[in-house]
């Protein structure tokens, strides 16, 4: 072999090394490329909670309460910040929007319902609804008894006294005018199973509060929701290990019958 063509193959050889040497370094940087997607997509569920698109539960809430107590005030405080001072009786009204509870993104139904509806409409919503916002307003005594029996209505719709509920005093701008004293709805709450606040939609510096409200609610309902559907998967999975041993022991199982075979 002279020297030209020795040169010439060790040549080649270092260009055959040179493009393994390429191919293996992309094919680690491809790898390690793919790995950074995977384990990103894996997580992307994490990365995308705070997206608009990807809202997880949806919510309906009912206000509910005598004519006139503030429930329309009480909703358009809470979407809009405003306040609606003149009083226009209404007809429902159904407000969706969303809100972020424990970094989700959760869509709300609200009904405005009309005080002055009939109980036949009345089952209709409580039918509808997830949860319930009992408003009386604290100048209006009438107002406050009334709750009792919307509670009861509500319960004999859904067929169950465990009702997700809040119970609202409003107006309490009107303290000269107070006909329902705290103490007295803290009982009925503890009666009723329901939290208990007063709030004002009235006053400007309530915001907060009456976010607080919905805020409640949509917790208390996410809760019940977890509970329930843990209860369902155990259920589900005593169930499936009761028929696997009820195949074992009446021998209808595959490795019964290989053992007979
Ligand atoms: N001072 C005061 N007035 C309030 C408050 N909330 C509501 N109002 C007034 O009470 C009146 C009735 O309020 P609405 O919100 O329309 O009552 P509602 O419960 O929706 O009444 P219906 O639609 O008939 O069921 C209006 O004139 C409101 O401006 C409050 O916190 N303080």
């Amino acid at each position: 072999m002279d020297s030209l063509s020795y040169n010439f193959n060790i040549r080649s050889y270092q260009i055959y090394l040179f493009k393994v040497l390429v191919i293996t370094s992309v094919e680690k940087i491809q790898i390690r490329v793919q790995t950074v997607i995977i384990r990103m997509s894996s997580n992307g569920s994490r990365f995308n909670r705070g997206n608009g698109s990807d809202i997880k539960d949806v919510c309906k809430i009912a206000i509910v309460g005598c004519a006139g107590v503030g429930k329309t005030a009480i909703t358009v405080r809470y979407l809009t910040k405003r306040f609606i001072g003149e009083y226009c009786p209404t007809l429902e009204r159904i407000y969706k929007c969303s809100c972020k509870v424990d970094d989700d993104d959760v869509r709300l139904e609200i009904l405005d319902t009309a005080g002055q509806s009939k109980d036949a409409w009345k089952d209709g919503y409580a039918y509808w609804a997830d949860c319930f916002m009992f408003v009386y307003s604290i100048t209006d005594r009438q107002s406050f008894d009334e709750i009792i029996r919307l509670k009861r209505l509500v319960e004999q719709v859904k067929n169950s006294t465990s009702v997700i509920g809040i119970l609202v005093g409003n107006k309490c701008d009107l303290l000269h005018d107070r006909q329902v004293p705290a103490n007295e709805a803290t009982e009925l709450a503890d009666e009723i199973g329901c939290q208990f606040c007063e709030v004002s939609a009235a006053d400007w510096t309530d915001v907060a509060s009456i976010k607080n409200l919905f805020k409640t609610l949509v917790k208390d309902l996410r809760k019940t929701r977890t509970v329930k559907e843990g209860r369902q998967r155990k259920q589900s999975s005593s169930v499936k290990f009761k028929q696997a041993i009820q195949k074992v022991i009446s021998g209808k199982t595959p490795a019964k019958r290989t053992l007979s075979a």
